[in-house]
């Protein structure tokens, strides 16, 4: 895999003078803490709630020293405290914020405000929207036939799987995140013949976890030795116990993470709620907690799930950074076969899959996967991948901007990688 583009500016970029890695977790750490810290105490997380990172639901306790707070440290490099809470001044520098992809935008709605308890899966609602082949799908009555003795598994897997091979459990995971881009990837790394990989999600490490990891192996499809077991699962990279669960399991567990700017990825979730929930409020409505005062409502799973450093710090407490991969969401549409080659590159598999796999479908206005010599059909993703989605204030996606910026500076340094969210001139 070529490394990512050095950073200059960016501390711990790996084109520059890159510090111990302990050193900058901790220092993230203790920056994001700071941060939150600011965003509780300007009210964020209800009144006088004073709380540190590891207590944003869904977020793992830090086993690290630093993360605690009244370290003295570093603070964030651009401060928060203008992002988190408080009326938040309109930024005349900033690039006027536009509705979403009006091309793909049309109904409005909203999804049902879900605070969730500290520890609980995030995609407990995903489980009862998400139906769709395509989408955060498996019903457990699915998976049940995967993994029942006798069955050849695969759980949707191609139908031309050969019923030779073993059951192994996964080497490789897709973790994240949800709305990322997590089925294009998958449906894309599965055309090499060195991966099989699962078709449903089988949510073992949040939601399964219970049924042992005999249930999970049965799961997955058949495997001949060299061949790369994979399943994709989005929840996983915001839930709690994942990493040390997928750690115990086997600690040299490749992992990769698909990214997509957080705005987008917030509106793309919603407007999935609202394709099964017509009746929810607005996306305004439920973004905010205090809308005049511009307080952001990060407890709500859709815009939580897109502070991704948060959840990262939580997986760099079991696994080294050279261990995650972090694709583009952006990127796997305007450049798909250039991201698989770096996903090629770090399972180790030959570059196989490239440019001629793919085309533009000017109709769904994707790539699409080229139809496969034996097959009638093209490979589109279904009508639930590429939703137009609801055109959303201006304004309020300033606001959503702002309040992501000093996280996703975090995340790039944590990542050594700049994915260029701020420099959008929109959010599509
Ligand atoms: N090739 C191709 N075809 C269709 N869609 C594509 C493709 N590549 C990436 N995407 C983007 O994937 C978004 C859905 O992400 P996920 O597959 O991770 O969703 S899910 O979490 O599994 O429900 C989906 O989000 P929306 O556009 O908001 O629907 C797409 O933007």
């Amino acid at each position: 895999m070529s490394p990512p583009a050095a950073q200059p500016g960016v501390p711990g970029g790996r084109g520059s003078k890159v510090p111990p890695a302990r050193k900058l977790l901790c220092m993230c750490s203790l920056s994001l803490c700071l941060t939150y810290l600011c965003y509780s105490l300007m009210g964020g997380t209800g009144p006088g709630a004073l709380r540190s990172p590891a207590a944003l639901p869904g977020t793992a306790a830090p086993r690290s020293p630093a993360t605690l707070p009244g370290t003295a440290l570093p603070g964030p490099p651009r401060s928060p405290a203008g992002f988190l809470g408080g009326s938040v001044a309109p930024d005349p520098s900033a690039a006027p914020a536009r509705a979403g992809n009006s091309s793909r935008e049309g109904a409005a709605g909203a999804w049902p405000r879900t605070p969730l308890a500290p520890g609980e899966v995030i995609t407990a609602q995903s489980g009862a929207f998400e139906r769709d082949p395509q989408e955060s799908s498996t019903t457990d009555e699915e998976l049940s036939r995967a993994g029942s003795p006798g069955s050849r598994g695969g759980g949707g897997s191609s139908s031309t799987t050969p019923d030779y091979g073993e059951k192994r459990l996964p080497q490789a995971l897709i973790i994240g995140v949800k709305k990322g881009g997590t089925r294009a990837l998958l449906e894309a790394i599965r055309a090499h013949p060195d991966v099989r990989a699962v078709g449903t999600e089988p949510h073992f490490f949040d939601r399964n976890y219970e049924k042992g990891l005999e249930w999970y192996r049965n799961v997955m499809p058949k495997t001949l030795d060299g061949q790369i077991t994979m399943e994709k699962t989005p929840s996983y990279f915001v839930t709690n116990e994942a990493p040390r669960r997928i750690h115990s399991m086997a600690k040299d567990t490749k992992l990769i993470v698909v990214v997509r700017n957080p705005v987008t990825r917030a509106i793309s979730d919603y407007t999935q709620t609202l394709s099964k929930k017509p009746e929810i409020p607005t996306f305004e409505v439920l973004a905010f907690k205090n809308r005049t005062l511009g307080l952001i409502d990060a407890s709500w799973s859709a815009i939580r799930i897109g502070i991704y450093a948060l959840h990262l710090e939580n997986w760099l407490q079991y696994f080294p950074l050279s261990q995650i991969l972090f694709v583009s969401g952006e990127r796997l549409i305007t450049d798909p076969a250039g991201e698989m080659a770096k996903v090629q590159d770090f399972l180790g598999l030959k570059r196989i899959v490239t440019e001629k796999h793919f085309y533009f479908n000017k109709t769904k206005g994707f790539p699409c996967l080229k139809k496969p010599e034996d097959s009638s059909a093209p490979r589109c993703l279904g009508k639930s991948k590429g939703r137009t989605h609801p055109k959303i204030d201006p304004d309020v996606i300033h606001r959503l901007r702002k309040f992501y910026k000093p996280f996703n500076v975090m995340f790039y340094q944590m990542t050594g990688q700049d994915f260029q969210w701020e420099q959008e001139e929109s959010d599509k």
